[in-house]
């Protein structure tokens, strides 16, 4: 499903490379998770995945293509097959709820009919039912996340790609996002996530692959965070605190927790299961609602999404629709 070959990065002005000489297989269905030190390499094989990056050698194949002999004009193509979901969540702030979900659909050319089935669906899935016509400033840190995972999912990717999902959650409201995962993964999506989250990593037994100066030294079927995956140093140590528990959706129980936020980060307005507070400024959903055409910002949110190739004109959008040629 997902091959890296011999795999070496190294970015362009740099003296050290991100990657040196990286091999590893996911099959399908596979729930990995990438850990290491800051700077060891993680966000860096998800950006080859996605072909957002070039290997300086070796070759990676993902869905038995390789991605060495996809074309720019084809990895939009390419890209919806994987989903990706990001520390910063990255939702259209003037966007709905629904907005947000359907617009991934809407760039790749879905019939308004579709998207009136599949949003509803997948927000249900990640416990956002009844939270369509809210607006992003009006969820939780955690909800925003929900969000921005159906967004992922809404199409029903092979791949799903998290860089760090609960990087900027609490404890409780990562386990939340950390279920919705797992949820993910037991319908068949095979899940590579880039973590610090040791609890996680050590409670949920997935596979660990580990990262040190761009090298695996780990890859364990079943493993944990493990010792050497050391916490960066970039970021704030976890204040101490009571220990807490909080329960997976397939019922584990994960000790967690609180995670120092960085200096003027707003705190979550609630945890991901409390209703955030009602707005008076909701349009209902109806059979009429119109599905619009994305405007500038959207766009170019489309392409940093994967979903659209740089700079092409409206008839690309259009035309962007089926699977890898
Ligand atoms: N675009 C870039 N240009 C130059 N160097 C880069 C670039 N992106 C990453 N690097 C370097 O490559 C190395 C690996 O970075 P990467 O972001 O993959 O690490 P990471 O394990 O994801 O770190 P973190 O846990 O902090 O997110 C680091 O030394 C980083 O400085």
């Amino acid at each position: 499903m997902i091959r890296f070959d011999h795999i070496s990065k190294q970015y362009r002005g740099t003296n050290r490379p991100a990657l040196g000489d990286v091999s590893f297989e996911a099959q399908r269905g596979e729930f990995v998770f990438l850990v290491g030190a800051s700077g060891s390499g993680k966000s860096s094989c998800l950006r080859l995945i996605l072909k957002e990056e070039k290997p300086t050698k070796g070759k990676i194949h993902v869905l038995g293509q390789d991605l060495g002999t996809i074309s720019s004009r084809k990895v939009p193509y390419f890209r919806r097959n994987l989903g990706v979901v990001f520390q910063d969540f990255r939702l259209l702030p003037n966007k709905t709820v629904y907005q947000n979900v359907a617009f991934t659909l809407q760039v790749i050319g879905k019939s308004r009919g579709f998207i009136q089935e599949a949003v509803p669906d997948v927000l249900k899935m990640v416990g956002l039912d009844g939270k369509a016509q809210r607006m992003p400033h009006e969820l939780s840190g955690g909800e925003q996340q929900r969000v921005a995972i159906a967004r992922a999912v809404v199409n029903k990717p092979q791949i799903l790609l998290a860089d760090e999902p609960t990087g900027n959650l609490d404890p409780a409201t990562s386990a939340g996002i950390m279920s919705v995962l797992e949820r993910i993964n037991a319908g068949g999506t095979t899940i590579i996530m880039a973590t610090h989250e040791a609890h996680f990593v050590d409670q949920m037994k997935k596979r660990v692959i580990e990262l040190s100066q761009g090298q695996i030294v780990r890859d364990e079927r079943h493993g944990g965070y493990g010792v050497t995956a050391a916490i960066p140093l970039t970021k704030p140590a976890p204040a101490p605190a009571e220990p807490q528990t909080v329960q997976l959706a397939t019922g584990v129980v994960v000790p967690v927790a609180p995670v120092a936020k960085p200096a003027g980060e707003p705190a979550p307005a609630a945890s991901a299961d409390e209703p955030a507070e009602q707005s008076n400024n909701v349009r209902p959903i109806t059979s009429a609602t119109p599905v619009q055409r994305p405007a500038e910002a959207e766009i170019s949110l489309a392409e940093r999404l994967g979903l659209r190739a740089n700079g092409t004109d409206g008839q690309e959008y259009d035309q962007n629709v089926g699977p890898v040629k």
